[in-house]
């Protein structure tokens, strides 16, 4: 159990997270919307403010970005939203798929489009959408998806901006998250 804690306050919301080791020297606040409907909500209401006013269609990348785009789609009045799943399933037809490499997951994974989905976002202004922000490597994996699935990224949101990606001017977020030394 975490023995270090950072109080979050974030879209009129206060919440403790449990700083958590992610490498030898490098430690993380976890951030963990899933789960939280009251927070997430109260996310995407803020975040709706902030929305281009052209976008068209919302990606964001499962898991923690799900709940996060449902709420941001019902908040603009959208009917559909799209997540990049992070491996084909046998449901899915022509899917599309690019490597994602981010803070919190050793080695490579995989982010994929449905089929339907590429339809959905090909030559449609696209929010990119996601709960954190940190190295960057999830949002260049979805920037990559809708490039092959034919859109065009209007904007690349979240809640929290992690790190260095706090002083980046060409991102939306609500609030900035230090990152932190580990404990031994
Ligand atoms: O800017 P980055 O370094 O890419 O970090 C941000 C990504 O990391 C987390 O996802 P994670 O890969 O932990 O997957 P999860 O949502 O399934 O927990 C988070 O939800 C972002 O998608
Ligand atoms: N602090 C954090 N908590 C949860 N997921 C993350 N992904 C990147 N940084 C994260």
């Amino acid at each position: 159990m975490a023995d270090r804690f950072y109080k979050l306050h974030v879209a009129g919301c206060t919440r403790s997270l449990p700083i958590l080791n992610v490498t030898d020297s490098l430690a993380i606040a976890g951030f963990i919307m899933l789960g939280d409907p009251d927070l997430t909500l109260a996310c995407a209401k803020a975040l709706a403010k902030k929305v281009p006013a052209n976008t068209d269609i919302i990606l964001t990348a499962e898991t923690k970005g799900i709940p996060l785009a449902a709420d941001l789609a019902r908040e603009l009045g959208m009917e559909r939203y799209v997540v990049a799943r992070k491996s084909v399933k046998a449901y899915m037809e022509n899917a599309i798929w690019v490597e994602d490499i981010s803070i919190t997951t050793k080695g490579v994974q995989n982010l994929c489009l449905d089929g339907v989905d590429v339809d959905r976002i090909k030559g449609k202004n696209v929010l990119l959408l996601d709960d954190v922000i940190s190295t960057g490597g999830s949002m260049k994996a979805l920037a990559e998806l809708t490039e092959k699935a034919g859109g065009t990224v209007i904007g690349e949101a979240c809640v929290l901006a992690e790190g260095d990606a706090a002083k980046r001017n060409d991102i939306l977020f609500l609030e900035p998250l230090p990152l932190f030394e580990a404990q031994k």
